[in-house]
Order: structure tokens, then sequence, then C-alpha cells
């Protein structure tokens, strides 16, 4: 293995391909495919990752590796074939599909330390051992300084030494103090003896370990359960006869929770008849896409929870992926609760640190499940069982960023690779997922009941433009009012929705009409309750409320829209005595304090749970018996041909919280459109004439499932160098792509101008077009020049989630 092909830390298409390098030789039995390496790359150093080894290289006059930066692989085979079919599949380049894969730990700055996690010190060869002597880590620079990599990396084979990466920042590795005794049992013995008797609690000590036959202790708990204190083992210490270590914990965000045991619950006959075919593609190692199509409530985590079951008792591995805003405790506690500590979850909510240790456990294989958002798919594992993703209509399983990945896709990459099966779950599928179920592409599974055929809650859609015309100027209808006052006397509890998405509240004069706009932005600029603040969400400008109006200076300048804060502040007028929880952005950012106002909702310390999507799933609270969604139809208005299919997602998710168990439900949803087929469908759980319906919009209209849409979006602080790129692209697509491909545009985009930048767009709908990934790569690299000089940006994005 003389030489390596490597990958390297440098985005632009030019460099988008391996380089060789010469392995020097001390190094050449270390190297494996996965490491990162330092190489020279022109006249810097940079990162890259070794993809492939071999003895023969096409090119003359190689450079070195200069170093090594891991000595274990941080990726395996599966996942560098992986990341390579995500650069074809997204138009990503190489380097960002793998730095898409490690946690951010590995991405930030660190530093190298070895680690002796082996029993006996004597196994170390002399010229390392000295480092480890009441030590248990130690910098690798240190070390380098008298071993050979060789060296190291053969004590990292047999599992005397470990490589931890440190995050410089913050995220020091938590330790606790352990004491170990230094000798034999027989010898402690003998140590005892020479011990003066009045020191009494020395001899307590050390009988302790004798009796409990103990080779170490965390010091706390020694001093708790000896009643001796810290200079009592401090002398013992100094005497040879204990030693002291500080040992590196896992941060484990959900350490000192108890998980309740739970045990398999019988399952029910839809539930066993959906079961079947999964455990069946388990035990034969069959690759198939499972749908599971199940109302709210008809127990799909059940079904969920014991297909893992059995991949685990295989001896395999299995990833669930959960959306963000629905990893909730509960959802937590329902996996921990099950599978205990072969869990590893994984979300935004944990610090850079926690994340790393998590995504450790599963590299070292010390757990056989992830829980966990997005990006866990590229849990390193190798022996996967099964794939499963939650809700699998939700659309945070897109990445917008680059690598523009949907993680379904990925999940069937690897279902594929590993021969296991993927399962897809949802109360509302996405018309793609249920579109190939019926092909019988993804195989359907279906639970049309609730579990213990509970009723769906009832659902009344209350017309607010008659609220209006009634004289109600309320944001509340009379009949939710009537609701929500029957529910305080019941004792029992409200979920509220304010539907935020493409709603903002904005600021405008009621004389001349002005809204306060973004100056940077073609977009108005959104009303902060909080320091009565204007912000722009997409660039970040921040203005003071005005008092006047910027235009005229009439003084009648008022504020539009509603936040959940208002909704808050009204409530509390008209129902005075209802103990209220608010869940939003504002509420909900510091670490921890989602879970904190979920815990105190679940036990009954307050009456209404008022708050924004971020309610609207995953939550199984038994007292929960009215649902009111205060505005269905704002995102109707949305320039995004899904519009109705994630209003009626939504509007399902959210009814679907309430009447969950024994008492029954009921759903209030006010609305301005009540005609709309997605609000009257969804207040009929009516999913298959909402499919129905839908699709034959998007034949009419060339959207997906029939056909694929590539967004190819241009950007320029120069409007007239946007629209002459964006045409020069619309031409030489129309020129290379297949007949029936259509290309729509050039238009400017949605929002027209994003910071200080023109935007315009075009798209292209297909249905089979082979060569359009190659063509819209050609179209990449024509213009990479201006992109790295001209600050012009050129992003594509394949099967996009919004057209904004
Ligand atoms: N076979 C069963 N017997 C008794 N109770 C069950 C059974 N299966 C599930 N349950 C219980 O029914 C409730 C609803 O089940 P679960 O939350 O799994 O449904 P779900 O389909 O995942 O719902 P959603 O899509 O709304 O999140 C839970 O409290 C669960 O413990
Ligand atoms: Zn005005
Ligand atoms: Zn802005």
């Amino acid at each position: 293995m003389k030489y390596a092909s490597v990958i390297v830390d440098v985005q632009a298409m030019q460099t988008d391909r391996a380089f060789d390098y010469k392995v020097p030789e001390e190094w050449q039995q270390l190297v494996s495919p996965g490491m990162r390496v330092i190489v020279p790359f022109g006249p810097r150093k940079v990162q890259g990752f070794i993809v492939e080894l071999k003895n023969q290289t096409d090119y003359e006059k190689l450079k070195s590796i200069s170093d090594l930066v891991d000595l274990t692989p941080c990726l395996t085979t599966e996942l560098i074939e992986l990341g390579q079919w995500l650069t074809e599949k997204t138009l990503c380049f190489k380097v960002s599909a793998f730095q898409a894969m490690l946690p951010a730990a590995m991405k930030a700055k660190y530093e190298k330390v070895i680690r002796f996690i082996g029993d006996e010190l004597e196994a170390l060869p002399f010229t390392i051992r000295p480092f480890f002597e009441g030590k248990i880590e130690v910098d690798l620079k240190d070390i380098e300084q008298v071993a050979s990599f060789r060296e190291i990396h053969k004590e990292i084979e047999c599992g005397n030494l470990e490589v931890i990466y440190k995050v410089k920042q913050k995220t020091n590795k938590k330790t606790v103090k352990v004491i170990k005794a230094s000798e034999t049992f027989s010898a402690l013995s003998e140590h005892l003896s020479a011990i003066p008797a009045n020191a009494k609690k020395q001899h307590d000590i050390i009988h302790y370990f004798i009796t409990n036959r103990l080779n170490e202790i965390p010091l706390q708990l020694l001093l708790s359960e000896t009643k001796a204190s810290d200079t009592t083992v401090k002398a013992l210490i100094s005497k040879g006869i204990l030693q002291e270590e500080n040992r590196e914990i896992y941060r484990d965000p959900y350490e000192n929770r108890e998980f309740e045991k739970t045990n398999p619950l019988p399952l029910n006959e839809e539930q066993q008849q959906a079961i079947g075919p999964i455990i069946h593609a388990i035990d034969k190692k069959l690759h198939e896409v499972f749908l599971m199509y199940g109302v709210t409530g008809s127990g799909k985590t059940e079904v969920y929870l014991q297909s893992i079951d059995k991949v685990l008792k295989e001896g395999r591995e299995a990833i669930v992926l959960v959306p963000e805003i629905s990893l909730t405790p509960q959802m937590v506690h329902r996996f921990k609760g099950r599978f205990g500590s072969k869990v590893a979850v994984l979300h935004s909510g944990l610090s850079t640190g926690e994340k790393y240790d998590e995504w450790r456990k599963i590299q070292r294989k010390e757990v056989q499940l992830v829980v966990g958002a997005r990006s866990a798919i590229f849990a390193p594992f190798e022996k996967l069982g099964m794939i499963i993703i939650d809700e699998e209509h939700e659309s945070s399983y897109k990445q917008e960023e680059n690598p523009r990945y949907h993680a379904r896709d990925v999940a069937i990459y690897r279902g594929k690779q590993h021969n296991c099966p993927v399962v897809l779950g949802s109360a509302t599928p996405t018309l793609e997922s249920f579109a190939r179920s019926q092909k019988g592409v993804y195989k359907l599974l279906t639970l049309k009941e609730r579990v213990n055929k509970r009723n769906m809650p009832s659902v009344e859609i209350v017309d607010m433009r008659e609220e209006l015309r009634n004289g109600n100027r309320s944001m509340f209808s009379a009949s939710l009012m009537d609701k929500m006052t029957d529910r305080l006397n019941k004792h029992e509890q409200t979920v509220l929705l304010l539907n935020k998405r493409g709603y903002s509240s904005f600021v405008m004069c009621r004389d001349c009409g002005y809204v306060n706009g973004c100056p940077h932005c073609d977009i108005s600029l959104t009303y902060h309750l909080r320091g009565q603040q204007l912000k722009c969400h997409y660039c970040g400008y921040e203005e003071p409320l005005p008092n006047t109006c910027p235009e005229c200076e009439s003084e009648h300048i008022r504020y539009f829209g509603t936040g959940t804060q208002k909704v808050e502040e009204e409530l509390v007028k008209i129902l005075p005595e209802a103990r209220i929880i608010r869940m939003d952005v504002d509420t909900t950012n510091r670490k921890g304090a989602h879970e904190k106002l979920l815990t105190k909702f679940g036990q009954k310390q307050a009456d209404i749970l008022l708050g924004t999507q971020m309610i609207a799933k995953g939550l199984d609270f038994p007292d929960v018996t009215l649902v009111g969604v205060l505005t269905a139809d704002t995102m109707l208005n949305l320039p995004d041909f899904r519009a109705s299919e994630k209003t009626f997602q939504l509007l399902t998710q959210v009814s679907g919280r309430a009447g969950r168990h024994e008492l029954p439900g009921e759903v209030v949803i006010q609305t301005y459109t009540p005609e709309h087929y997605s609000i009257q469908l969804s207040s009929q759980y009516d999913y298959d004439s909402l499919f129905r319906h839908e699709m034959q919009l998007r034949k009419t209209h060339a959207y997906p499932p029939y056909y694929f849409i590539a967004l190819v979006t241009v950007s320029h602080p120069d409007i007239m160098k946007v629209v002459s790129v964006t045409e020069t692209i619309v031409q030489y697509l129309r020129r290379n792509v297949a007949n029936d491909t259509r290309i729509l545009g050039p238009v400017a985009s949605p929002i027209p101008r994003i910071k200080d930048r023109y935007r315009y767009q075009c798209m292209v709908k297909y249905k089979r077009d082979n060569d359009l990934h190659i063509t819209l790569r050609k179209i990449l690299e024509h213009f990479q020049q201006e992109m790295t000089t001209n600050q012009l940006m050129i992003s594509v994005d394949l099967n996009p989630n919004t057209m904004m």
C-alpha cells in the first residue's frame, strides 16, 4: 500500500476528485480507508479523507502524506461509498458529503489525546508505559516524541489505548475520580497489619476493598460507604496502597434519569398484521421498503419497538429517525424504557460534546440502536438490521443546505447495502410515498384504527368570517371559547395550535398602508413583542418599532398578525383562571426548556398548552380532550405546490393529540377558507380522498410524484448579472434536456432579494432524464470561476422542499 487516494477539504469543482499521495514507510501498516490525513496541497496543508489505498499510481512525483489525523477510520467503507453516491445524487462536493456524516466535534478544532483503556499497564511497551503512570490520558504530541506511530497504533488495535478528540472550546470531557487498589487482595491484607491500629478509618477502607473484592470505586461512593474522609484516602494513596485516577465518563444527557423498564404489549390484530412482513424481512435479510400508514394513536411506535427487539436479538443494529421537534422526552423515554443502555440519542438539543460522545458509543459498537434526527442516518453501524423513519412526511428530513440530501433516500440506499428492511411510518404519508405503495414499490401496511378502537376526535370547522359578521372580533370563536371553558370546569386539558408557518406578524400604517420592509431583503420585517423590535428572519437585520409611519408620519401604525404572545395575552384576559404554558422559539431556546414545559403540562400543572408547530407531533397526554387550531389556512397561501398536502398533514397530526386514552376528544379548526378541500378532508380524516384529489392536481400541473423537480437558484448583488446568468442557464438547459423535460423560467424567486443579493430561478420538471445530472454539473463547472471570484452563487436543489 504505497499510495493513498485522498479527497481534500477544498470545496471547489477542480478539486472535487481524489488526489494521490505517497504513504511514508512508517505509516504503511497503519493507514486505512476512512481515515483523515493532513496533506500538502499547493502551498498549504489541508485535511483530507483517504478513500482508497493502492500499490500503483498514474502520477509521478507525488508528495507524501504529512500527518495522520485519525488512528482508527472515522468512516466505514460503506460510508465512503455512500459519500460517492450522495455526491452524484445531490451534486455536492465529495468532501461535503463526508463531512455531513461526522459529528460537529470532529469538524471543530480539537486536540488528540491518547487514553489508556487496557487492564494492565505492564501490557504497554516500555516506551509508552511511563506516560500512563498515574495518568490515564496523555497528549498524543507528547507520546509522539518517543514512540512511533506504529507502536501506538498496535496498542490501539489490541485495545490498550484509544484516541480521543478533545474539542477545544468549552466541551471538556467529564471525569470522575476513581480509587483503585494498587495491589492484590492478599497484599492488601498484609498492609493491614502494618497500619497503626489507631488509624481506624484506614483499616475500614482496606477492609472495604477486601470484603467487597473491589478493584476500583468512584471516590464519592467510597467516602459515603465507609464514612471516611478525603484525607484518609489521601494517606493510603501516599503509602502507595491505593491509587487515584480521573476517569472519563460519557456526558450522558439522560444520566440520573430513571427510565422505567417497559415490556412489549400484546399486539392487537392490526398491529400483528403489520409486524408480520417486517419480521419476515428481518429474518430473511431482505431489503424491502414498508410504508406503515397508521392513523394517529394506532400504535405504530409499539410495532417499531417490537421489530427493533427482533433485530437486536439477532445481533444486528437499528436506526430510528424521528423529526427534530418530535424527538421529545416522551419519545426518548419509550426507546430508553425498552432498550436501556443499548440506545444512543442524537439531536440538536445536545451540546457538541454530548453529540460526539453519543456518536462514539455508536462507532465503538457500545450501543445497538440510535434514535435521532436527520443526520443520525449516517450512524457508522456495520451490521444494520433495520431502519425506521417515523413521521416520514416531515419536511425536516430534507437537508436545506449542501449536501441537499433526503434522509429517506439515504435510508433506502443503506437498506440495500445491508439487505435490511426500511420502515416509513406516518398517519399522513407524503404523496410520493403513498403513490409508491400503490404501485407496489413500497409494501403498504395499514393501521386503520386507534388502539382499543377509540374513536378519532370529532372535528368542527368554524368559519371565522361568519364570527366577524356576528360581531366576534376576538381570535377565539364562540364555540372554541365554550369548549375551553368547559374543559377548565372539568379539569381536562386543551392544546392550542397557532399555525405560524407562512404567517408573519408585520407592522403596517393604517393611513397609507406602508409596511416596514428589510432594507437588504425583499420581505417585510417581523414584529417581536419582546424588546419592541422589528426583525428580518432572513438576514437578522433589526430596528426598533417606529412610533410614527416613516412614510406619512401618521401615528396609526399597527401591528398585524398573531404571535403566540399576543394569543397568550388575550387568553389571560378572557380565561383569567386558566393556567397557560406557551411553547414557541422564545420559550424553548434554552437547553432543556422544551422538556420542562412538557413535563409540567404532563403533570397537569397547566390547563392549556399554547404553541406553534412544535406541539403538533408525538405528544401523548391522557387528559387532553380538546385541540383548537387558531388559523388553519395560513400555509395555504404560500407559493408551494405542497401547501395543501402540508396543511392536511398538520391538521391531522394536531387533531391526533386529543382523546388518545379513555376520555373522548374534540377538535375545533378556525379558518377563513372553510371550503378548502384540505381543511374539509382533514376534518373527516379522509386521507384517501385527499390523495386522489391532490394526485389529480399534481398530474394536471406536472408536479411530483408525476414529475421530478430540480430548482436552480442564481443570486448576485447585481440584478442584471443575475438575469443574464439565469437566462444563459435556461438556454443551455433547453438545448440539452430530454424531450419531455420542461424548463420554466427564468423568473424572480418568491423572495426576490436576500442579504442584498438578487435572486432568480428556473425550474426543471422531468420524468426520466438520465443526462440531467450531468448537464446540471456542467453548468456548475461552467460558472465555477465566477462563483469563486465574482460573488456569483448558483444552487441546485434536486427535489426541493420549498420553492422560496
Ligand atoms: N397493543 C397495544 N395494547 C395496548 N396499548 C397499546 C398497544 N399498542 C400501543 N398502545 C398504546 O397506545 C398509545 C398510542 O400508541 P402510539 O403512540 O404507539 O401510536 P402512534 O401510532 O405512534 O401514534 P402517533 O402517530 O399519533 O404518534 C400509546 O400510549 C401506546 O402505549
Ligand atoms: Zn403611513
Ligand atoms: Zn433582511
